[in-house]
């Protein structure tokens, strides 16, 4: 049961880097391995999959102990940072062999999930973002994201709701708060949230101002857009204060602050980016549609068009923009084959150029950059040729950065290795010292053969054998058959099972020149490396804002190749109150149906004046959800920049997409449907705009069918008299009742989503039609589905009764606005037939808890005798 570490001096010395970091599991380094302790070691074990053993501490105690081999780090890191563990990696500072003491350690690196610049542990076509969130004590949160990796920092603050979306968007692999908020916390923003406290006075407005100041050494913040914004400020300088804590001290590539405007982009709340599977889908089988238009070639591009599915546009100006350079890109394949080359060229040139300012940069990495800004040369030149003034802009900004490319060429061999010191890094011709010292190692090898091949002959030992080995360097072996024939002064060094070593003056001698040559050698390649590493430094701001551009031509290029691929169309976007779709598909669901079966287009008009509200009713399964989110998609695809899945479409700027689509997935966290459902249309009817476009697939449909329909029918007429907004709004529907809104309401249209009885087999025409469906569609798809006759009857005989009893056909009618007043129905067991009002009564007055087994079935046999004797 102890946990007490032994007090053995290595013990005391792990125990003292423990203290420095106590949150995160310390991984000791002990010799080839990395030890981890007492309850670090049981969590490791569990996640890495790696035995646990224990250590005898004195009498009766023990400690747990797990392990792996040094060379392991690079699987097993990433391993416990993705499970969400802090990770700090504590090294030997000492060559073991050359100390008699302990050996000093210190703890070289803190990796935790948010903060992370290893490629082992980073997914090269997402983000690894850290969040900060501060909370004031007005209504205003402030939030922040870095990515360390890239050097991307945004700032933001707003409502709870604002800053929800925003974490939903970013998904920050840790987020940072004040001790003692964690609770909050979660209490304000939903899903699984990895956090980490930090001291109080890191969210003060001094310590964060100082720290942001410091970074970007300027002397206000005016520049950034974030001035006067305290809540936000906070959030961003605490962030940066959790870097120096983890030892993240070379930051030069955060050189800016983005802010985060609401307003800018569509609002998406997390329930419309699920629903409408936008970037990851909900089921293991399906397609986001990130995956179908994800035709990027470099991670950069990866990762920004995943944002700016995130982040559609409100700027009819910018929109256009993007959408000339993909029109633009349409009309001329050349340059569109010249651009892939160039991208595949470039790679994650982003990435690279923060490594080279967090000192990490390998010699492999640096050719890597040199290639990549070969490549913006000509991608330049093209775009400043180019008709589109967009492209124009973008080529006007990228920079080849000729000055440092061309040094890195002269400097670094092409095939440079992934480490320095792990093979040749330097061109000869660049240091002569270097080239003298390398003519020394090289020619050793020749040397070497020479005396062996001379004392061959001197000794006449045929099989002798020049080596080498750690212990004692170079010597000479001479098998046990040939012993006798060693000359005297040879000293013998080792003797083997068949042979032994000797060493002589001659070699000792060689020995001390090539090795002392091959040091010299390490520490030159090491100077010229580091000093061209740091000059590249000072070009850090100009190959970000490359990286940056060549990111975006890759993601419009991508939205080219989808667009000619799937026949995608260039949607004209305005600031009208209109969306119109002339025969749209599904861009997801079109690509995984069979050849055979191609997806029929549909057209869908909306406007806030004319047809502001579509009531679309039709079976199960006929397509009215598919319908509804290719709307929203199309949409979203369109504000993004890209073309959409239409032959023509256009599309008045829409600012939020609220989406009540489908049972919700959240049922598995113990909330009810109906509680989310209801959650989900309030805070669509609290936050709708004359902009909005609105999705409600099913409303209702976790209640009863009274319940669901007055509810259905009192938000519909809301939505279409509330404040004059007019939102526009497709609502699909199973409760044919709702047609009847038409009637009254003039913004209302109906719609249905027919099939069709052909030979007794369902056929489903998927072609949206003007008016109201069949009342009793659903009984008649069951019966198409083979269900058998009697309770096909049965079921259209309970309907009769239904319908007879509650004058359903004429809910319309007896309904006045505002809202559905009394009268209605709403449920089972407070229906007027005699004959459930006596099973009600039943069952009512029974004393359940006093109830033996044998009474309940006689019970039950009862309760079946009034209904055999109804029938
Ligand atoms: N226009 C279309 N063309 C071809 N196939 C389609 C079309 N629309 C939908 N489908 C196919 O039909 C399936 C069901 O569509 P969808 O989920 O939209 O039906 P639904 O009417 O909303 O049904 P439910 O009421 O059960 O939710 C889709 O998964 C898709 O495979």
């Amino acid at each position: 049961m102890a946990k007490k570490i032994v007090e053995t001096p290595l013990m005391r010395q792990y125990v003292e880097m423990k203290g420095k970091h106590p949150d995160a599991i310390l991984l000791f380094r002990v010799g080839d391995f990395y030890e981890t302790f007492s309850d670090d070691a049981i969590v490791a074990s569990e996640i890495l999959g790696i035995t646990l053993t224990r250590r005898a501490n004195g009498s009766a105690q023990y400690v747990e102990l797990a392990g792996f081999p040094h060379h392991a780090l690079d699987s097993y890191l990433p391993k416990l940072v993705r499970a969400g563990k802090r990770v700090a990696i504590c090294e030997q500072l000492e060559d073991p062999k050359l100390t008699k003491k302990l050996v000093k350690r210190g703890i070289t690196e803190l990796v935790t999930p948010g903060v992370a610049v290893s490629d082992t542990v980073l997914n090269h076509r997402e983000n690894n973002f850290v969040a900060a969130v501060h909370f004031t004590r007005s209504a205003a949160i402030g939030v922040a994201f870095l990515d360390i990796s890239t050097g991307e920092f945004f700032a933001a603050e707003g409502d709870a709701d604002y800053v929800d979306k925003l974490i939903n968007n970013f998904s920050p692999k840790e987020v940072l708060v004040e001790r003692g908020n964690r609770r909050l916390l979660e209490e304000k923003f939903s899903g699984k949230l990895l956090s980490f406290e930090l001291d109080d006075w890191i969210f003060t407005d001094d310590a964060a101002g100082d720290r942001l100041l410091k970074q970007f050494a300027t002397s206000s913040l005016k520049g950034f857009g974030v001035h006067g914004m305290h809540a936000s400020i906070v959030a961003a300088g605490a962030i940066l204060h959790y870097l120096d804590i983890t030892n993240h001290t070379q930051t030069g590539h955060i050189t800016k602050l983005t802010r985060v405007e609401e307003g800018t982009y569509v609002r998406l709340d997390k329930f419309t980016v699920r629903n409408l599977e936008l970037v990851e889908p909900l089921c293991e089988d399906g397609r986001s549609l990130l995956q179908i238009l994800d035709r990027t070639v470099t991670p950069m591009g990866a990762r920004l068009m995943r944002r700016w599915l995130l982040f559609p546009l409100t700027d009819v100006k910018a929109i256009n923009a993007r959408l000339d350079v993909v029109e633009g890109f349409m009309r001329y394949p050349d340059e569109r084959t010249l651009l892939k080359e160039g991208l595949e060229q470039a790679g994650d040139m982003e990435r690279v150029i923060s490594k080279v300012a967090v000192g990490r940069v390998s010699p492999r990495e640096l050719v890597q950059l040199r290639d990549a800004l070969r490549a913006v040369a000509p991608i330049k030149a093209m775009c400043m040729q180019s008709a589109t003034t967009a492209l124009r802009s973008i080529g006007e900004q990228l920079n080849p950065c000729e000055c440092i490319r061309d040094r890195i060429a002269r400097e670094i061999v092409d095939d440079a290795p992934a480490a320095l010191n792990r093979g040749v890094v330097v061109r000869p011709g660049v240091d002569a010292e270097l080239d003298e010292l390398r003519e020394i190692a090289y020619q050793g090898k020749d040397y070497l053969m020479k005396v062996q091949q001379r004392e061959i002959e001197a000794t006449g030992i045929p099989s002798l054998k020049i080596g080498y080995n750690n212990v004692f360097g170079y010597y000479i072996e001479v098998t046990n058959t040939h012993k006798a024939k060693v000359p005297q002064e040879w000293i013998r060094k080792q003797t083997l099972v068949n042979a032994e070593r000797y060493i002589t003056q001659e070699l000792k001698e060689y020995e001390e020149k090539i090795l002392g040559a091959q040091d010299r050698i390490a520490i030159i390649e090491t100077r010229i490396f580091t000093d061209l590493v740091s000059a590249v430094s000072e070009y850090i701001p100009a190959i970000q804002l490359d990286a940056h551009m060549l990111a975006r031509l890759d993601v419009l290029s991508a939205f080219t190749r989808v667009a000619l691929e799937n026949h995608y169309n260039r949607p004209v976007v305005d600031d009208s109150l209109v969306i119109e779709f002339n025969e749209a598909r599904h861009p997801v669901i079109e690509k995984q149906l069979p050849a055979s079966e191609p997806y029929i287009s549909n057209s869908v008009s909306l406007s806030n004046d004319a047809t502001q509200i579509m009531m679309i009713t039709g079976p199960n399964m006929s397509g009215k959800s598919a319908l509804l989110r290719q709307t929203a998609l199309n949409v979203i695809m369109a504000q993004t920049g890209c073309f959409v899945a239409a032959e023509s479409a256009r599309v008045g700027l829409v600012d939020k997409v609220f989406t009540r689509v489908g049972a919700s997935d959240n049922i598995s966290l113990g909330e009810s449907t109906f509680m989310v459902e209801m959650n989900e249309a309030a805070s669509i009817l609290n936050n709708m705009s004359e902009r909005s476009l609105i999705l409600f697939d099913e409303l209702g449909r976790g209640t009863s069918t009274y319940d669901g329909i007055s509810i259905a029918w009192a938000i519909v007429e809301h939505i279409h008299e509330h404040a004059g907004m007019h939102p526009k709004t497709l609502f699909a529907t199973h409760y044919h009742e709702l047609n009847d809104m038409e009637a009254s309401y003039p913004r209302i249209a109906n719609y249905n989503v027919s099939v069709k009885d052909i030979g007794g087999k369902v056929v489903f025409m998927r072609k949206l039609q003007r008016g109201g469906s069949e009342h009793s569609f659903g009984i008649h798809v069951a019966r198409l589905a083979g269900m058998p006759k009697s309770i096909v009857e049965r079921a259209t005989h309970v309907l009769h009764l239904l319908e007879a009893s509650n004058r359903r056909d004429d809910i319309g009618k007896e309904i006045t606005s505002p809202a559905v007043e009394g009268g209605m129905q709403l449920s089972f067991f407070q229906l007027d037939d005699p004959v459930l009002s006596q099973i009600r009564d039943e069952i009512l007055t029974l004393d359940i808890n006093n109830l033996t087994p044998m009474a309940a079935l006689n019970k039950l046999h009862d309760i079946r005798s009034i209904i055999t004797g109804k029938a």
